[in-house]
């Protein structure tokens, strides 16, 4: 059994028999370590791993406890029962705000949590159904055919609520969903481009959030029997953040780290500030504010990073070479004959306010041939492939792929086509290992959706996906890497390592962004022979290349753009003695 397995059984131990020996403090404390964990597993989660930062997680623990309490007082139903409305009111209350905020970006999604949070509790205060600022008072507690958890047993109830919400989202992020929200944050046009939906994915991991936070709302209404909107103000949002800072944002099981020390920490200080400084009132709230700080200033990434450490790494890989290959593939997309019609671009322009990066280019590519696309810096040719791939939508003319006409459509049902690309400034997640950055790549070979994940129904596809991503390595000769983080690798195997992440979507249109950039000859050669062998199964490649060697012996055609026009257009040897190319590059007639 591995050290890190070893901890963990060790850990759940200690948590485990804590409660039967703890006295009635320390059970409250140990309740409030748990209550606050599973907010700030959904925070990690949300923030910490999604990126979207919510100063408004408290109101979902406020949503879930009015809820239950109105439910249970006024409407007389039992807890149980309450149960699922509560998590259910949670989950609506952040689709409807999530539809409306997730769509900002940059700091005015955080503060429109701020904004919303502020909203949801004054209107809970005035509405008098609520008990407005009085609160609701005897709220029942739970009982389940006659047994009425209390002491040790509520706390073992919280427990058990807290390695439920932990595993929810374990499962997700050892998804296909989960590599995605892992990629959420600064590579949103990488994951488009791959298929990934990115606006519903924010959202669904918002409710996700939302219903752990309305699910701590409940079991906090029936422990302490009496609720009011004090406890889920701006306050307690920002203390359920600082816990996710502290614990270490990016570590799921640093939640758990983050609530308890934050915990203890101000009941520590409470206990302690008093007798230091002899007087009451907020003497703690400073002192935590200042621990907060020399923390944050030595752990920056929180606690479970330096905890990590302590610990030797994680085990062996989960997916080798030989395992691949002894697992089914996916079926493969059906390639266009060679030498058919694939991709027509007529009179394409693309304009930027008063530039013409695009300026009326048509050109055309054919299943199974690799056409160059070359020009001068600033010539226009990564505009070109941003229109080719939904990035940016054409000003003027048309695009088809296919049969059907894209120059309009989203990223996402351009890659649903066939279409994978690669970019010219690398959009890998360099902490994840080489296999899971070209996983994301065979996104939409399954279609595991994410409740599939939470409740691991999804782990063959999940195996199939990660043989695929294994094998596709293996084409690129990367195979030996695939449990390097991406990050470790030289700049041109991750070049290398975006190829592979475009075959594993199993395109028909292969697009490749500077491909050959920082690989040295060998590499090189190694290249220019796995897009050939690409090009006799059929799949199209159109590569932007600066290397002149590289493009003129790999391509069966090229098409020369220079101040966003197309110049020139045919075989190499035609476009090497193009007076106007010539031109084009050395700025004179040759
Ligand atoms: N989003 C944008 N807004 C405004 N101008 C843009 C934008 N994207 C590109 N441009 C301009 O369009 C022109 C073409 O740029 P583009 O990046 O497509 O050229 P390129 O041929 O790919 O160059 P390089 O070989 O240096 O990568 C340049 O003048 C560039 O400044």
């Amino acid at each position: 059994m591995s050290t890190r397995r070893i901890a963990l059984l060790v850990f759940t131990a200690i948590v485990l028999v804590l409660p039967a020996v703890l006295s009635a403090y320390g059970l409250t404390l140990m309740n409030f370590i748990g209550l606050a964990a599973i907010v700030v597993v959904g925070l990690v989660l949300l923030t910490g791993i999604g990126g979207l930062t919510s100063f408004g997680q408290a109101s979902f623990v406020g949503v879930g406890a009015y809820t239950t309490a109105w439910l249970t007082t006024a409407a007389g139903l039992s807890p149980v029962l309450a149960l699922p409305v509560a998590l259910f009111a949670g989950a609506f209350f952040a689709l409807v705000i999530g539809a409306v905020t997730l769509r900002l970006s940059g700091h005015y999604l955080p503060l429109s949590t701020i904004a919303w949070s502020l909203s949801l509790y004054f209107l809970v205060g005035n509405v008098a159904a609520l008990g407005g600022h009085d609160g609701i008072p005897a709220v029942p507690p739970i009982s389940l055919f006659g047994w009425e958890p209390s002491g040790p047993a509520y706390t073992w109830l919280i427990v058990a609520a807290v390695a439920l919400s932990l595993l929810t989202v374990a499962n997700v992020l050892a998804s296909r969903d989960g590599r995605a929200v892992r990629c959420l944050r600064g590579r949103r046009v990488m994951l488009e481009a791959f298929g990934v939906d990115t606006a519903r994915l924010r959202l669904v991991i918002f409710v996700h959030a939302a219903v752990l936070a309305a699910l701590t709302g409940w079991l906090y209404a029936h422990l302490i029997q009496f609720v009011n909107a004090t406890p889920f103000g701006l306050n307690a949002s920002i203390e359920y953040l600082f816990m996710t800072v502290i614990g270490g944002s990016a570590h799921l099981f640093g939640a758990v780290i983050g609530a308890g020390l934050m915990t203890l920490l101000r009941d520590g200080l409470q206990r302690l500030a008093p007798e230091l400084v002899g007087s009451g009132g907020a003497t703690e709230i400073v002192m935590l504010g200042l621990v907060m700080v020399v923390l944050l200033q030595t752990a920056p990434r929180g606690v479970m990073p330096w905890l990590l450490r302590l610990l030797p790494p994680r085990g062996r890989p989960w997916m080798d070479l030989d395992r691949a290959r002894a697992i089914a593939p996916f079926s493969s997309r059906p390639k266009p004959e060679r030498g058919t019609e694939l991709l027509t671009v007529a009179g394409v322009t693309k304009r930027f306010g008063g530039l013409i990066a695009v300026n009326d280019v048509s050109f055309d590519l054919k299943a199974g041939e690799i056409l160059g696309l070359i020009g001068p810096n600033g010539a226009g040719k990564s505009t070109l492939f941003n229109l080719l791939t939904g990035i940016s939508p054409a000003t003027a003319g048309t695009i088809s792929f296919a049969g059907e006409r894209i120059e309009r459509m989203a990223s996402r049902k351009i890659a649903r086509l066939g279409v994978a690309r690669s970019f010219q400034h690398v959009l890998l997640r360099s902490d994840m290992s080489a296999l899971e950055n070209v996983a994301v790549g065979a996104h939409l070979r399954s279609t595991r959706g994410y409740l599939s994940a939470l409740l691991r129904l999804d782990r063959r596809e999940e195996e199939r996906l990660l043989a695929e991503a294994m094998r596709q390595l293996d084409r690129v000769g990367l195979a030996h890497l695939a449990h390097e983080p991406a990050g470790s690798l030289a700049l041109g195997q991750q070049r290398i390592l975006e190829i592979a992440r475009a075959l594993a979507a199993d395109p028909a249109l292969l697009l490749l962004d500077e491909p050959a950039a920082g690989l040295r000859y060998r590499e090189k050669q190694e290249l220019a022979a796995l897009l050939s062998k690409l090009g006799e199964e059929g799949v199209a490649v159109l590569v932007v290349e600066h290397d002149m060697n590289f493009v003129m012996n790999l391509v069966d055609r090229l098409v020369v753009i220079s101040f966003g026009q197309k110049i020139s257009e045919g075989a190499p040897t035609h476009v090497q003695n193009d007076v106007a190319v010539q031109e084009a590059y050395l700025g004179v007639a040759a």
